[in-house]
């Protein structure tokens, strides 16, 4: 969890990690590549065969099924394409039940027509399809009421840890720390001598 006042650079961080964002000096290493050594067009191809995203809002394509957003990263990722056993359509499924989703009413819903809570566990079911090594979050339990926000969480750090996924996830909210093994506050990242 990454946590730390606004405007302290936790969004900018998770764009460099992502490599959504060029970062002038250093090096961002993630699954022993470093991010910037990489051409653009290759960048992309390692997001997404490596990395699950889950913004706060604007998470999903509103005129795609449920199911068609959460096969999304398949699409650009043979390697995640790849590592599904079955058909997509069943794993797109599996995601969805294990977080709270009914596939069978909800699958063909288009994103648009589900509310904000069912909308935020088909983000989580896409970030999670084809078992990517990290999952990225930016405070994606905002929009959600507290009951939905733990519910949500227990789900999803349930479904990273049984794919083996690190989550990284910013948030502002304290009562989700006991949701990750640490907490960091990026302003600690700054002081000389810290390492994260
Ligand atoms: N390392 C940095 N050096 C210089 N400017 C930075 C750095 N990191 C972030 N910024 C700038 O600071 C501003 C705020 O950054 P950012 O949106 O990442 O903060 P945040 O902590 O996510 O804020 P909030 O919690 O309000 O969403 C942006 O304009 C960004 O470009």
């Amino acid at each position: 969890m990454l946590r730390g006042p606004s405007g302290s650079g936790k969004s900018t961080l998770l764009a460099a990690i992502s490599g959504v964002t060029d970062i002038p000096t250093g090096a961002v290493t993630v699954a022993s590549q470093d991010i910037g050594a990489l051409p653009v067009s290759k960048r992309d191809r390692f997001r997404a065969d490596h990395m699950g995203l889950i913004f706060q809002v604007f998470n999903l394509v509103p005129w795609l099924s449920a199911v068609d957003n959460i096969l999304l990263p398949c699409r650009f990722s043979k390697r995640r394409q790849g590592r599904i056993d079955g058909t997509l359509e069943d794993e797109a499924h599996r995601l969805m039940s294990s977080l709270g989703l009914d596939p069978k009413t909800l699958g063909h819903s288009k994103a648009s027509a589900l509310s904000v809570g069912q909308q935020q566990r088909v983000a989580a079911a896409r970030a999670l399809i084809g078992t990517p090594e990290i999952i990225l979050a930016d405070e994606p339990t905002s929009a959600l009421d507290p009951e939905a926000k733990e519910t949500f969480m227990h789900m999803l750090s349930q479904q990273a840890q049984s794919s083996g996924a690190a989550l990284l996830m910013v948030s502002h909210d304290s009562g989700l720390d006991h949701h990750f093994d640490r907490v960091i506050n990026i302003t600690d990242l700054t002081q000389p001598g810290v390492s994260a």
